[in-house]
Parts: structure tokens; sequence; C-alpha cells
């Protein structure tokens, strides 16, 4: 199949690999001339560095000949650009497959992916792919598995034969809501995770926080329309384990950075990539009290990153709240 990949980091590019191996036929769009040259010689040091990528991708700056090419479209670039990007594919969408890749909620509006798309483009064919899925393991070929969520159970299909292979093994699920949810928040979690890790590597407390978290996308799921079920999967806690825990995850490297007494400014200037959980907690935040539903974790985070709280005052705070049943 001919398939387009708009935005070559790390993610674009090691999903690009297996596309490539699993036959297909492989642009990847990035606006970055030096990606651009890097890709043509068989490797992205920006985002995936001692990786080497076959050089049968077609590499591309031409944004318009990427799109007009592909029977499906791979989305791979963070939340707070969708909107922007799929403006600018408008003129030339031929409405096809849009596998997203993306994890987040758009500040602001509060908007998941697929809500984004279908204001900027009208009725996509919409797949979500998400799950415990490091860049840096799945170009290596580590054994990974995901999830292929759309509406549409023959889009879940096709998406599921067209990744899946021996090292990426891909399950359909029909809950859209639920898989966009649990990618996106559990970016914050991961972050607050990582604060844990910073100031002491507390394995008791981060237990606590990875379930209690849980409990909290749960929560605010089910108010959403999301499937509880969805979140005990692999694009819920499955995901949730390894940002938590991976020393490749960005937004539990932001929460140490943080639990070490960094701000955020300097971090995300020293960071060439994105850590979702950054711009989500915001969306969060802002909703949260509106919806009237209970997410504390999520709270202290946004009050240590943006109202300059200490994370220990954070921790502490949460541990003073009313005692409460567990569900
Ligand atoms: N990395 C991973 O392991 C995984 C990531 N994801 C999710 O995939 C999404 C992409 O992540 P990832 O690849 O890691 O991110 P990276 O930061 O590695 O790469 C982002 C890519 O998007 C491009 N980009 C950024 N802003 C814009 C914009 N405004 N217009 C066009 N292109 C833009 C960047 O181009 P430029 O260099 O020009 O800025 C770059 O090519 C995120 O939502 C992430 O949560 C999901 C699963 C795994
Ligand atoms: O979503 C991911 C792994 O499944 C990537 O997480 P990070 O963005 O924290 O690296």
């Amino acid at each position: 199949m001919n398939i387009g990949i708009i935005g070559a980091g790390s993610w674009g590019t090691a999903i690009s690999k297996i596309l490539l191996n699993n036959g297909h036929t492989v642009r990847i769009w990035t606006r970055d001339t030096n990606v651009y040259e890097s890709l043509t010689n068989g490797e992205n040091p920006y985002y995936l560095p001692g990786i080497s990528i076959p050089k049968t991708i077609i590499p591309s700056i031409d944004l318009k000949d990427v799109v007009v090419n592909s029977k499906l479209i791979v989305l791979a670039i963070p939340t707070q650009a969708v909107r922007e990007v799929a403006k600018q594919i408008k003129s030339y969408y031929q409405n096809q497959i849009i596998v997203n890749l993306a994890k987040g909620l758009e500040i602001n509006s509060q908007k998941r992916i697929s809500e984004i798309l279908s204001e900027v483009l009208g009725n996509v064919k919409y797949v979500i792919l998400s799950g415990p899925s490091h860049a840096e393991e799945v170009a290596r070929d580590i054994p990974t598995s995901v999830v292929a969520a759309s509406e549409n159970k023959n889009l879940a299909k096709i998406t599921q034969e067209t990744f899946s292979n021996v090292s990426f093994r891909v399950y359909t699920n029909d809950d859209v809501i639920g898989v966009e949810l649990g990618g996106s928040i559990k970016n914050v979690i991961a972050i607050s995770a990582g604060i844990i890790d910073g100031i002491g590597g507390w394995d008791n407390s981060k237990a606590a926080l990875i379930t209690r978290g849980l409990a909290e996308i749960i929560r605010y799921g089910k108010k959403k329309g999301a499937k509880k079920e969805t979140f005990m999967g692999l694009a819920g806690l499955g995901d949730l384990i390894v940002t938590c825990n991976s020393l490749h995850s960005r937004n539990r490297y932001v929460g140490e950075m943080i639990g070490r007494g960094k701000k955020l400014n300097e971090i995300i200037e020293n960071m060439n990539m994105v850590a979702e959980g950054i711009y989500t907690v915001k969306a969060l935040y802002d909703e949260i009290k509106a919806l009237k539903v209970e997410m504390p974790i999520i709270e202290k985070t946004y009050e240590v990153l943006y109202l300059n709280k200490d994370p220990r005052k954070a921790i502490h705070e949460l541990m003073m709240r009313e005692l409460k049943d567990e569900n």
C-alpha cells in the first residue's frame, strides 16, 4: 500500500521502519531540511540516533505530494500541531484513512485528535493507534503490542493488518474515546511519577500514584463516554506502566527533572522532543472543575508545573486529603 507519514520525529520514523519492513511504499514528510537530508542517507540522528532506516523510504518536504500519493495517512506530529497541519492538507485531502499516533488533548478546547480532525476535515476515516510503544524499542524490533481503535471495525482491521508483524502486534478496539483518553492522560500521570523518581525514587509512592492515577483516568473517561475496560488494556494500564517507568519516556523525564529542582521552562528549552503531558495537563485542569470530576493527581501536577508549588508540598496535600473508600 502507498502510505504517507506526516511527521518524521521519533515515532513517525520508528513506524516508518515497521511499514517498510511490512512491504509498503512509505513516504515521510518533514518540514526540516536537515531531517530530510539525513533520511535520504538512511538515518535520523535528530530524533532516533543509532538506528538505520531502509533507504527505500521516500522522504519529502512537500506535504501535498505525500498526501495525494497515499492511500493511508499516518499522523505523527504533536497534538498542538494537529489543527494547523489538518488545515494545511484540507484542500487536497481525498478522504483517505487517517491513522493517528498523537497522544494528547488540545489546550483551550480540551478536544481529542478525532474531534479536531472532524472539525477541520469533516467526516474522516479515523483510526487511533496507541499503547505501550516507545519508538526507541519499536525501531529495534523489540516485541510490542498496541491497539488500533476505530468506530468502523473494517478500518481498525485494515490498520491491524497493515501494521502487524512478528515484533509489532496490533489488537483492534471500537472505543475511540477510551483509547484516545488513555494515551493522553497517562502522559500527565507519567510526569507525576517522574517527580517521585526525581525526589527520591520511592517505590511505594510511585505504585500508589500509578494506581490512583488510573482511577482518575477511568473517572474522567467514564464522564466522557469511554468504556472502563479500555483503560484496563494496552491503551490504558499498559501505556501507563511503560510511560511511568521507562527511561525512554520524555514525560517521566520532565517530572524527574522537576523533582530534582529544575524549572519547566529550562527543561523544555533543552528538550528536542515533545512531552505531551505538559500541555494535556493544562487542557484537563481547565475542564475538571466544570465537569465536577475528582482528579487530585492531575490538579497537583498542574500546580507544580504552572503555579510553582513545591512537589513535596503537593505530595503532602495528596496524602492529607479526606479519607475515603477506594472505589
Ligand atoms: N516517541 C514515542 O515513543 C511515541 C510518541 N507518541 C506520540 O506521537 C506524537 C509525536 O511524537 P514524537 O514523534 O515522539 O515527537 P517528536 O518530538 O520526536 O517529533 C515531532 C515531529 O513533529 C514535527 N512537528 C512539530 N510541530 C510541528 C508543526 N507545528 N507542524 C509540522 N510538524 C511539526 C517535528 O518537526 P520539527 O523537527 O520540524 O519540529 C517532528 O518531526 C506525540 O503525540 C507522542 O505522544 C506515541 C507513541 C510513542
Ligand atoms: O507514548 C509513549 C509510549 O507509549 C511515549 O511516551 P513519552 O512521550 O513519555 O516518551
